[in-house]
């Protein structure tokens, strides 16, 4: 019987020198280095530029790096217009996806891919997405964009952009942790489709476009967002193992929880779970962070030895929360920080580029012939009385 690896679980395709995944063990390696080591130490900045020039950076070439994107931040009036026309109650990840195709119009190196191309692009779309979904907010919030400032983080400047105030160092240094931890992942759902588009050799704005797509989903980047829904539909914390108990006995799926690849706890999950504890020590713990402690304890318990446990999006979501941040914009943020995943992924595969193009067992009909259409209705009846 022919072999199918449905959801293309286990299948290599290539090879990659970014991201090492150790799924039974819970590790995750960036060039090497442990990601809590990325955490702890770098910043979103240091880990994009590695990510592209597959090397930690130098003093110099960070400094120079981060000039550039701060130089870059800026949208044009054009794009800005068409931000503020779109239509109020979209959701951000539909916005992003058309401002995202827009900026590519924008930009006249757009329809270049030669390396030198697509990573010049690389570095403007990873300073403008900030921007971008900073204005999406504002715009369906019925307001001016907030202009971006040159002398904030990325991660500070993307809060200011969003809600006009400048943040405290604090919550400046979270969101970069927050992205840090984002930032990259193997071949995830998105990276292989932003990898599939490139493959066709197609420019890096329709690759991007693509894997925002792919991002959005419920059930890759678009889960941040659904297990908000599911503790505000919970409520409070007293119902939480019951409302999990009843899920699963009929079989329903858990959101945030399980991975294609972990079968022990997300890395990630851990690194977000100490800051949103110690936010919750700090400032009372919240309704959400205690909701999310029963759920991870009656999930462990039941399907720990499946090999379920949270994910990078279990946690992500109590941590932008308590940053004031609503949950729709919670998978943009994702994907704020993903854009470097998919331009350093998109850039490396390109440079042994084969068109990436699967096959399917065919399981239709054979030896049919073409029906004239108004002999289709007469032969199903024949069909159906034979
Ligand atoms: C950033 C990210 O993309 S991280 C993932 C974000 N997604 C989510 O959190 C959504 C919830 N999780 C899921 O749907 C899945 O775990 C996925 C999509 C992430 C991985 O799916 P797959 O590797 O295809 O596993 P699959 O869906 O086939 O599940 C395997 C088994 O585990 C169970 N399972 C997997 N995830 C869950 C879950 N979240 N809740 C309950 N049961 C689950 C399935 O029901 C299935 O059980 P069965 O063998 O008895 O039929
Ligand atoms: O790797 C995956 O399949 C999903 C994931 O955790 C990510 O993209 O961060």
């Amino acid at each position: 019987m022919t072999n199918i690896a449905k959801g293309l679980e286990g299948v290599l395709f290539t090879e990659s020198r970014l991201t090492f995944i150790n799924g039974t063990e819970g590790i995750l390696t960036h060039l090497g280095i442990p990601i809590q080591e990325w955490a702890e130490s770098s910043s979103f900045e240091e880990l994009s530029l590695a990510l592209l020039d597959g090397k930690l950076p130098t003093g110099a070439e960070l400094a120079a790096f981060d000039a550039e994107l701060r130089a870059n931040r800026a949208l044009t009036p054009q794009l800005l217009e068409v931000i503020a026309a779109m239509p109020r109650g979209v959701h951000p990840m539909q916005a992003l996806r058309t401002a995202v195709s827009y900026l590519g119009l924008l930009d006249p190196q757009a329809e270049e891919t030669t390396e030198e191309a697509r990573r010049a692009i690389s570095v403007r779309m990873i300073a403008q997405f900030a921007t971008v979904i900073a204005a999406i907010h504002r715009a369906q919030q019925g307001q001016e964009a907030v202009a971006p400032r040159q002398d904030l983080t990325h991660a500070g400047n993307f809060l200011y952009m969003l809600t006009g105030r400048e943040p405290s160092p604090e919550q400046a240094r979270l969101f970069d942790i927050a992205l840090v931890l984002h930032a990259d992942h193997g071949m995830n759902a998105s990276t292989f489709t932003a990898i599939a588009t490139s493959s066709t050799l197609s420019d890096m704005y329709s690759c991007i476009t693509s894997a925002i797509g792919a991002l959005k989903g419920p059930l890759h980047g678009g889960a941040n967002e659904a297990v908000m829904d599911m503790l505000d539909e919970i409520g409070t914390p007293d119902k939480a193992a019951e409302y999990i108990t009843g899920k699963l006995d009929r079989k329903e799926k858990i959101m945030g929880v399980g991975h294609r690849v972990y079968k022990y706890f997300d890395p990630r999950s851990r690194v977000l779970r100490d800051y949103a504890e110690h936010v919750a020590n700090k400032e009372g713990k919240s309704r959400y962070y205690q909701i999310l402690e029963t759920i991870e304890k009656t999930v462990v318990d039941r399907l720990g030895s499946k090999g379920i446990y949270p994910n990078v999006d279990f946690y992500s979501g109590t941590v932008y929360s308590d940053l004031g941040i609503e949950k729709e914009y919670f998978t943009p943020i994702f994907a704020l920080a993903r854009i470097s995943g998919w331009c350093a992924s998109v850039i490396e595969y390109t440079r042994d580029n084969r068109l990436l193009r699967p096959d399917a067992v065919y399981t239709g009909a054979s030896d049919q012939h073409y029906v004239p259409i108004e002999q289709r209705g007469e032969q199903e009846l024949q069909r159906a009385e034979g």
